[in-house]
């Protein structure tokens, strides 16, 4: 080796020890020759050695690296992949020391006709944030249902996609009787605690295909697909039912605990024709919704047919 090889190979000694991906460098065949472990102290580097690099992967990833590995080889621009490693999908992994689930970026390069470097940073903890935050976006952080920007978001595409294929779907928009009563006569905590509870009994009770959201401060809309305006007057009435049946536990002032019923009131509205749209059923269950405050509240109200 040369002086100047020698001071090359130096330099990318230090450079792998000061790396915290994993480093893994193949030959043309795509067998392991060395592997650098970078900040992933659990992995069993010595295990790798010489095996087929593609085949210690879970086999829709393994034929992703084979293929990266040949596109390397011809064309000598980097391979880019975003892996997700799971110990239960990945049983060599697993072997290898792998506890946790991960996510890897990735890159393939070809160093020579007849070498490899492949390199795999772990970005589990900002695809967790990703995650997140994306959730949060679409929550209402109080009580955890979807949030309005997601229930326009899901009301444009479902009404629409109820058009196009002559589907009937229902809005029921749902009021919290004399909140703002809650909130005054006891406090904002209490007036919280019944829309946190409404929402965990909501969630409970929903079908798996109905959207339900907080469209603003007490009031919720639930969407209904494939439901016509009677059987949105029963599902309806079982909400209603469900709201006067829950029992919030409260702390007054002077620290003692006391439970406290709430009822809600309901407008109802339904799908009609070609020029209806999110924004004019809304307006037809609010009309509603108005008429059953109007008749004593704890009461529903939808439409004639
Ligand atoms: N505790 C609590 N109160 C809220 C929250 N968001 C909004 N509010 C309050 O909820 C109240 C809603 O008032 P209204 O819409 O008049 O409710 P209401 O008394 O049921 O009146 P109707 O809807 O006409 O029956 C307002 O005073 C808001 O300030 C929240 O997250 N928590």
């Amino acid at each position: 080796m040369t002086d100047s090889e020698g001071l090359q190979q130096r330099r990318f000694e230090c450079l792998l020890s000061a790396v915290d991906q994993i480093v893994v460098i193949l030959n043309g065949a795509g067998e392991v020759l060395r592997v650098n472990a970078g900040g992933a102290s659990w992995l069993n580097t010595e295990a790798m050695l010489s095996r087929t690099f593609s085949s210690l992967f879970a086999d829709e990833i393994a034929e992703h690296i084979s293929s990266s590995i040949n596109k390397a080889l011809k064309s000598n621009e980097p391979q880019q992949l975003t892996v997700s490693m799971k110990p239960e999908h990945s049983f060599h992994w697993h072997e290898l020391g792998l506890s946790s689930a991960q996510v890897w970026d990735t890159t393939l390069v070809a160093v020579s006709a007849t070498e490899l470097m492949w390199v795999a940073r772990d970005v589990s903890v900002s695809k967790r944030n990703e995650q997140k935050l994306f959730k949060q976006a679409q929550r209402d952080p109080l009580t955890g249902a979807y949030n309005r920007r997601s229930l326009l978001t899901v009301l444009d595409h479902s009404v629409a996609q109820a058009q196009r294929y002559d589907w009937v779907c229902s809005f029921l928009l749902i009021d919290i009787d004399h909140f703002n009563q809650i909130n005054d006569q006891y406090n904002w905590d209490t007036g919280d605690k019944v829309l946190q509870q409404f929402v965990r009994a909501m969630l409970g009770f929903q079908r798996t295909a109905d959207f339900f959201a907080r469209f603003s401060d007490d009031r919720f809309v639930m969407f209904l697909p494939e439901t016509n305006q009677e059987q949105a007057l029963l599902a309806a009435e079982r909400v209603r039912k469900l709201a006067a049946e829950q029992q919030v536990p409260c702390i007054a002032a002077d620290g003692s605990e006391f439970i406290l019923n709430f009822t809600v009131s309901i407008g109802a509205a339904s799908l009609q024709d070609a020029q209806d749209t999110p924004e004019s059923i809304l307006k037809r269950a609010e009309e509603n919704l108005f008429i059953a405050k109007q008749s004593g509240t704890n009461r529903i109200e939808g439409e004639s047919n």
